[in-house]
């Protein structure tokens, strides 16, 4: 674990490979489904935020001016920005995937920071889309060797839609969902009684948080709080992305939860969450957002999720840096022999320190060569060898992991 008494905590070298590490198998397994990776930029236009519709909290944004006195925010999200441009460069485009490996800023998260490392899907309304995102999900917590972990599947506006006439204030809207994602079952039937909803309608929102589970069953359970045609067909777009998850046979890996309730208030279909046993918080969000880019250039369907990397880090165990690193000693006369020497190492891949050598060097556990006026000389732990050539050396040290 990293030192979490620091505000922006180091990643100490075993650590860091570990990142890079998840970073690689995240991005290379992100390329093989098709997703070319992009980059924002840091600092953004706060008002970009004020005017965007289902945004980040502005409160939570961390903000600074610059020297005109513009005020500007450090990327609060990768969602939106990568929406904005999109929408608004690739005018002929019809879809799209894209993928990016992003620090994003918020005042409300553990170290003010996190990496996040997220696809998204433009152009495509369709249940093979979103089945496809959950797969790549699916598959990338597998490549990694996660151990035991789940997707949740929910919908942002399933629920919602059977409040549609109750008009809630947002207050009453928030504190709803709160007993909803908490599972409060005891607070909801008092806390709706008040509102004066009809009986039936709070008998099935009391229902919401239960809807949770084995996807088949909870799909059965779902159809008899139905109350709106946009529910039935959201419901039956679910079904189909479920079906489609057991032909990509990922299946086993899924629950469906229609109290899921994601933190950005963009979506507006399918939202999903990864959770890795022990770990209170999500390791993965993502979810649908067809409307967000409206505010934008053009409204276009969109799809994506983003993996929280430093959690997933943190739940790899094992060591990730199996490098090398060789000592080369020189005498101060052989220098540049020396130097020449270890870009040649270093070209053919290995990893080489130069170092001048000193009178009691002692031997340590990693490879070294010294380079002496008369000699050339390997020596690990017990093993020495004496060259007379560079070329010689390279040649025994190219060849002997192979043979
Ligand atoms: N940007 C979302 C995750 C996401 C990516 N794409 C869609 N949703 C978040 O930070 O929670």
């Amino acid at each position: 674990m990293r030192n979490k008494q620091l505000l922006h905590s180091m990643f100490y070298p075993k650590q860091y490979a570990k990142k890079r590490h998840v970073i690689h198998k995240l991005t290379n397994r992100f390329t093989k489904f098709g997703y070319q990776q992009v980059e924002t930029p840091v600092f953004e236009d706060y008002d970009l935020y004020n005017d965007v519709q289902g945004t980040v909290n502005t409160a939570d944004m961390l903000k600074l001016i610059d020297p005109s006195g513009k005020v500007l925010v450090l990327r609060p999200d990768a969602t939106i920005p990568i929406a904005r441009h999109y929408t608004h460069l690739q005018e002929k485009v019809t879809s799209g995937r894209l993928s990016y490996v992003l620090d994003i800023f918020r005042s409300t998260l553990e170290e003010r920071s996190r990496t996040q490392a997220g696809v998204e899907l433009f152009g495509e309304r369709t249940p093979e889309a979103d089945a496809e995102l959950i797969a790549l999900a699916v598959t990338s917590l597998k490549e990694l060797a996660i151990p035991s972990f789940k997707i949740e599947i929910g919908h942002a506006t399933f629920y919602k839609e059977l409040l549609r006439e109750a008009n809630l204030n947002a207050m009453q809207q928030k504190q709803l969902d709160q007993y909803i994602q908490s599972k409060n079952i005891s607070e909801i039937v008092p806390f709706l009684k008040d509102l004066d909803l009809d009986a039936s309608l709070i008998e099935k929102l009391r229902k919401i948080p239960m809807l949770y589970g084995d996807a088949s069953l909870v799909i059965d359970e779902a159809e008899n709080i139905i109350s709106t045609e946009r529910m039935r067909e959201e419901l039956d777009y679910l079904s189909k992305v479920y079906q489609l998850l057991k032909d990509y046979q990922v299946d086993s890996y899924i629950s469906i939860n229609l109290g899921l309730i994601n933190h950005m208030n963009y979506y507006s279909g399918i939202i999903f969450q990864g959770f890795a046993e022990g770990l209170g918080q999500p390791i993965m969000m993502g979810g649908r957002y067809d409307y967000l880019s409206r505010s934008f250039y053009r409204e276009m369907p969109a799809i994506g999720f983003a993996f929280e990397v430093n959690l997933l880090v943190d739940l790899l165990s094992g060591v990730f840096t199996e490098e090398e690193i060789i000592e080369l000693h020189y005498e101060a006369s052989e220098r540049q022999r020396a130097f020449q020497l270890a870009e040649a190492l270093r070209t053919a891949n290995y990893t080489v320190i130069v170092r001048t050598a000193k009178e009691d060097e002692q031997l340590s556990d990693s490879p070294g060569i010294f380079v002496n006026t008369e000699k050339l000389v390997y020596s690990k732990q017990k093993e020495q060898r004496e060259f007379k050539t560079e070329q010689e050396l390279l040649d025994w040290y190219l060849r002997k992991d192979v043979e």
